[in-house]
């Protein structure tokens, strides 16, 4: 049977780059990682694609997924809901691939409840003055929505000690390759590996028995 992938919460303020840099990670040759699309109720931004960069749909759409238990976590930010939808991703997880799911805050302590052994990282930006410059340049949000994320930002960084690792993202390709370090030790990591050997330890002594006989 394969081995199921690993789930990556990668979380960080809006604007902090989350994004940015997972396209990076995503362009490298050596990853086996699939991205989870979110589903949200905010409006479509120019060149966001429905199915690629979210599903985009109604709240009550969004609210009837809920309800019948599809979503894996959900959270309402800055007005709108959003939310992944856990069919889609258990099964990628069960292909073997690693699944990285973007997401804010409050639901990534959704799913450490439900699946402790994920690895939680948390980007940050290298000052929130820089945050703000981002949020601004980015160019697809008014001073008043950028006011609300950047409060929330506050709010976020504060939760960061739920989180397995922190990742500065000073430089997007440094981040990238910090975040790829962390994928790779992970599968090498004890938790993961010792129920592994420790099948393989109960299998040598079923034999040897065998063999006395
Ligand atoms: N290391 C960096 N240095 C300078 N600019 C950056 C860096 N990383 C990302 N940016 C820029 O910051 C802006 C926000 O990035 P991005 O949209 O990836 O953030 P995000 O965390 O995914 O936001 P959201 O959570 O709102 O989707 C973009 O314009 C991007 O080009
Ligand atoms: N709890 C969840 N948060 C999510 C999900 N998908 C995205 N997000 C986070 O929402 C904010 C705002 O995103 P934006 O695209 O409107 O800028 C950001 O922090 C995202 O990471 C999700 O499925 N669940």
């Amino acid at each position: 049977m394969k081995e199921r992938g690993l789930l990556i919460v990668f979380s960080g303020p809006s604007g902090v780059g989350k994004g940015t840099v997972r396209a990076k990670i995503f362009n490298s040759p050596d990853i086996n990682l699939k991205y989870s699309v979110s589903m949200t109720t905010r409006a479509q931004r120019p060149g966001e694609v429905d199915g690629k960069d979210y599903y985009f749909r109604s709240r009550d759409y969004f609210e009837e997924t809920v309800r019948e238990g599809q979503m894996l976590e959900y959270a309402e930010y800055v007005g709108n809901y959003y939310g992944t939808p856990l069919r889609e991703v258990n099964r990628m997880l069960d292909e073997g691939y690693d699944v990285m799911l973007e997401i804010e805050v409050q639901g990534a302590l959704q799913v450490k409840e439900k699946v402790p052994d994920g690895v939680f990282i948390f980007l940050t930006p290298p000052d929130l003055s820089e945050l703000r410059h981002r949020l601004t340049g980015r160019g697809t949000d008014s001073k008043a929505v950028i006011d609300e994320r950047m409060i929330k930002a506050r709010e976020e960084i504060h939760m960061m000690a739920a989180y397995d690792y922190v990742v500065e993202n000073d430089v997007v390709d440094l981040a990238a390759e910090r975040v790829k370090k962390i994928i790779q030790a992970e599968h090498f990591s004890v938790d993961r590996l010792i129920g592994k050997y420790e099948a393989m330890l109960e299998e040598y002594k079923v034999e040897k028995e065998v063999t006395k006989l």
